[in-house]
């Protein structure tokens, strides 16, 4: 049900102090500690810890049984000094105002470390969508699209899938969006099916890129992928991807999760065998031989520890059983900014999520540029670019992190601060 909530950057700051560590907190901590390595406006950074825009929309859904219910949307659009915003959305019971700002900051230095010409957004509707019906799924994201339709647009600010959505609610807010315009407007969103514009390789990009990133971290850390073990926490476009692929490298993935728990097996699990959050949610432990809990995969003895579902799940509380010799970040903010200088003291190298799950908006790009041009790319072609781009970016943020003897996550925010930062600078950014 909608709710009142803040409208004031005051009263974001307000809701904070009564809260946990949230997205935005963590974000606003991650920023105002990277631009002390940097010469940067303090100006700018301070306009940087505050959304340009909330939307906050009411849906209402008609339920199968003819009842309406009201569920409550947002979209945070944070910056857009490189160009227009860009991010997901997300269905998820714990959406907040909050967490789609601070995810939305996220999107913005993401899009800057891989120097897409993109600004940062997030969005989403407070719902469980395992509780609605396929059909009802649809009318939510068509009513959600209609609301949004002021401020979303093709050269404004582009949606794309995040946690609880995928290719099927990116073809009906596209169906959605190009009815309300008349004309068909395929570059309002991203993660579309192929048919209909999408890219091909779009849907495994966010886990690639996590895949490619942990190479070169294993490489650079001196690991050979044939005698690394992964555990990896969720199953679905990102952590599904991301096991498949280094599983296909040579690695040994010992456990994969969904929502209830882990399969795990110190041999190797077989993650082609397992099916994706895609393919049947909650299915991981359904058919797993041995399951341990969500909170045992992340203090497992493995190599490297990809959290790759939701956010928050390394905290103080439990960093100190982390034995993980590399985390690379799957999922958006899954440390928090406490958690992470405890990380950093024990000397466990953290791969932040702006860099390690770019590959999804890397690819929301090509798409972007396919639907412009109106001409559709070869997987091949994808996935060779997309190497490239997360090469090129994996040694920006690299030659940062050895120059500035810095975390690797701070490395990631010097490359997409200053490049921010600069652009401010250039366009002026004051009346
Ligand atoms: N999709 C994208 O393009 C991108 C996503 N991300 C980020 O990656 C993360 C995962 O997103 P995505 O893969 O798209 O999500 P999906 O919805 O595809 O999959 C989520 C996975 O996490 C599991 N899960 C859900 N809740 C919990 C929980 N409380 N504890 C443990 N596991 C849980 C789900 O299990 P079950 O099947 O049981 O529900 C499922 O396996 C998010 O942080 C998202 O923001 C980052 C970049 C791009
Ligand atoms: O593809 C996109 O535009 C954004 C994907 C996303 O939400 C993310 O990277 O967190």
């Amino acid at each position: 049900m909608a709710s009142d909530t803040p409208s004031t950057a005051e009263d974001v700051d307000a809701r904070q102090d009564e809260a946990p560590e949230s997205a935005l907190d963590t974000a606003r901590h991650q920023l105002n500690e990277a631009a002390a390595f940097i010469d940067v406006d303090p100006n700018v950074v301070t306009r940087l810890n505050y959304p340009a825009a909330v939307h906050e929309v009411t849906v209402p859904l008609k339920r199968d049984d003819g009842s309406v219910e009201m569920y409550q949307g947002f979209r945070a659009q944070h910056d857009s000094v490189r160009g227009p915003y860009k991010g997901g959305l997300r269905y998820h019971p714990g959406v907040t105002r909050e967490e789609c700002i601070g995810l939305g900051m996220w999107m913005t230095w993401k899009c800057a470390v891989m120097d897409l010409p993109f600004g940062g957004a997030k969005g989403g509707v407070v719902v469980d969508p395992k509780d609605l019906s396929d059909d009802e799924v649809e009318r939510l994201t068509r009513r959600f699209t209609n609301e949004l339709r002021n401020v979303i647009g093709p050269m404004t600010d582009i949606p794309a899938p995040d946690m609880g959505t995928g290719s099927e609610e990116m073809a009906w807010i596209m169906d959605a969006y190009s009815v309300q315009e008349a004309e068909t407007t395929p570059g309002v969103v991203t993660g579309k099916p192929p048919v209909i514009g999408g890219s091909k390789g779009r849907e495994e990009a966010p886990g690639r890129s996590v895949a490619i990133i942990t190479r070169e971290a294993c490489e650079y850390y001196d690991f050979p992928l044939e005698e690394t073990t992964v555990a990896v926490q969720g199953f679905g476009s990102v952590g599904a991807n991301a096991a498949r692929l280094l599983d296909d490298w040579g690695a040994t993935i010992v456990a994969v999760s969904d929502v209830n728990g882990a399969a795990y097996d110190p041999d190797g699990v077989d993650t082609r065998a397992i099916p994706t959050h895609d393919e049947e949610p909650e299915a991981v432990t359904k058919y797993a031989d041995e399951t341990i809990s969500n909170e045992d995969v992340l203090e497992l003895d493995v190599d490297v520890l990809i959290p790759a579902a939701v956010g928050n799940v390394i905290t103080e509380n439990n960093v100190g059983d982390i034995q993980a010799a590399l985390i690379v970040e799957g999922a958006n903010g899954p440390i928090t900014f406490a958690a992470d200088s405890i990380l950093a003291e024990r000397g466990i190298p953290v791969i932040p999520d702006i860099l390690a799950n770019a590959g999804g908006v890397t690819v929301s790009y090509f798409e972007w540029l396919q639907d412009i041009n109106r001409r559709a790319w070869s997987l091949d072609r994808v996935n060779d670019e997309l190497e490239a781009e997360m090469v090129a970016a994996w040694n920006a943020v690299r030659e940062e992190f050895e120059a500035h003897d810095a975390t690797w996550r701070q490395g990631a925010y010097i490359v997409g601060l200053s490049r921010i930062a600069d652009a401010h600078e250039s366009r002026g950014l004051w009346p």
